[in-house]
């Protein structure tokens, strides 16, 4: 972990290289991912069986290209009771979350006379990407699926990798649990590019949304305009705001939540008392030997930490909102009070009980977030993500003469006369 001191000369410095190293964009996958879409335009489902080769080491036309309804839901059906209690409880809180997201239409006539108002309609059809390389994502699934659903979305479909061939069966029951119509067995850039674009197999979507790895969130953010993207949620990250009340432990856990998903994710402590500051480093490494015996080898942890002791609190939504993190955990004393300074974070965790991670499953908010200092400008994916408002207008002979005299100037002004005449025709006077 860099540890950083925000009392040392150089720590302005330092810190606008933290900003600045943001691991995703420091991967410089553009070019890659740039060359992996043309040939998905151009060579469809070919392209897809050579990336999916290559990529994930199997053979589509042998392993199957895609699951079907029967073989997701007998997967739900084989699931061990607690297992499935889990499934449900979390989809059932995403739900329940995301209805309250559904929005009004709008439809009201104003002083002039003038009938205004706009209409919500869901997207046709939704492509819904779900990680799968490091590991399955079923919790994912649910994620996207749900406020498609609730959004009114007809065609909801799967993508995700499945590594050496090998379909996760919690992915499958959860697809069947809200509802997919379509999972298809293909991952990584090249299955943005298939949703995107259509091939023979795929028939392409509205809207493409979901997290994933570098390439999958490079894909999404070349694509936007051909389709509609939620925004960009690539390699996870976390600020933890803490004091030393806590357990050092518990916020070494913490951190490392998030860089188990990929080697270039990032976690950054602030904290304002630089002796807890060494001891969550130091327990950073025992955490990791807990976890090593548990799952990996030590080795195998690429952890991007940063800790970093300011003199106090009152620096740190500066600092926070400086890195526009995807998920900020605040545990500290008033962590209300910090929380109403940060402006840019894709959620907020309050309280030392809650550990970003039960937001990731069960709270019921969308943990598609934006990473990559994406928080300055969009938000975690929504209902609102799957539909589409269209306003619209009526004006009687009143309501037009009120205010149409003032169009006709603007048109004219702006040199457009047909413009003017369409109006000033309908016009008495
Ligand atoms: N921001 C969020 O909301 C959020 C939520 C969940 C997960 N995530 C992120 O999703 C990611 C999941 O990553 P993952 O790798 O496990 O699964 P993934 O499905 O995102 O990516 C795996 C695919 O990437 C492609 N790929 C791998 N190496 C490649 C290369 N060198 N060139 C081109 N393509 C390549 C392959 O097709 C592979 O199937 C993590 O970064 C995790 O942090 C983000
Ligand atoms: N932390 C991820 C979002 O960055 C979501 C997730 C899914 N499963 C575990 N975690
Ligand atoms: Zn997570």
């Amino acid at each position: 972990m860099l540890r950083l001191s925000a009392k040392d000369p150089g720590f302005a410095e330092a810190f606008a290289r933290v900003v600045s190293d943001r691991r995703e964009s420091a991967v410089d996958v553009a070019a890659d991912v740039a060359a992996i879409l043309r040939d998905v335009r151009e060579r469809g489902d070919a392209a897809l069986a050579d990336l999916t080769a290559k990529f994930d080491g199997h053979d589509l036309d042998q392993t199957g290209w895609n699951v079907d309804a029967a073989t997701c839901k007998a997967a739900f059906d084989a699931l061990e009771p607690t297992l499935r209690a889990a499934l449900e409880l979390a989809a059932e809180r995403i739900r329940a979350y995301h209805a309250a997201q559904l929005p009004e239409n709008r439809d009201y006539t104003d002083a002039a006379g003038v009938r205004l108002g706009a209409t919500w309609n869901a997207v046709d059809a939704a492509g819904l990407y779900v990680p799968g390389g490091r590991a399955a994502y079923p919790s994912s699934l649910l994620m996207n699926a749900i406020p498609a659903k609730v959004a009114g979305v007809e065609r909801l479909v799967v993508v995700t990798p499945t590594p050496k061939g090998e379909v996760n069966p919690l992915v499958l029951a959860a697809a069947h649990l809200a509802g997919v119509d379509e999972v298809w067995r293909v991952g990584g850039a090249h299955a943005v590019g298939a949703l995107a674009y259509g091939t023979d197999r795929i028939a392409p979507v509205d809207v493409v949304t979901g997290p994933g790895n570098a390439w999958v969130a490079e894909a999404k953010r070349q694509l936007y305009g051909v389709v509609g993207i939620d925004m960009v949620a690539g390699p996870s990250e976390i600020l933890v705001i803490a004091d030393a009340k806590n357990e050092p432990r518990r916020i070494a856990a913490d951190l490392l939540s998030q860089a188990e998903h990929d080697p270039t994710s990032q976690s950054i402590l602030i904290t304002d008392d630089a002796a807890y500051a060494d001891a969550v480093a130091e327990a950073v490494e025992l955490e990791l030997a807990a976890l090593a015996t548990e799952k990996t080898a030590r080795e195998s942890w690429n952890v991007n930490g940063v800790i970093i002791d300011v003199a106090s609190f009152d620096e740190a939504p500066a600092l926070a909102n400086a890195l526009a993190a995807e998920h900020v955990e605040i545990a500290t004393d008033d962590p209300e009070s910090l929380m109403r300074r940060i402006r840019h974070a894709g959620s907020v965790f309050l309280g030392r009980m809650t550990p970003e991670a039960v937001g990731d499953y069960v709270a019921g908010p969308n943990h598609v977030l934006p990473t990559g200092r994406r928080a300055r400008f969009s938000s975690g994916l929504s209902v609102l993500d799957f539909m589409k408002r269209t306003s619209f207008i009526q004006l009687d002979a009143a309501a037009l003469e009120a205010i149409g005299p003032a169009a006709v100037a603007l048109a004219e002004a702006e040199g457009l006369p047909a413009h003017a005449r369409s109006i000033s025709v309908r016009l008495n006077s």
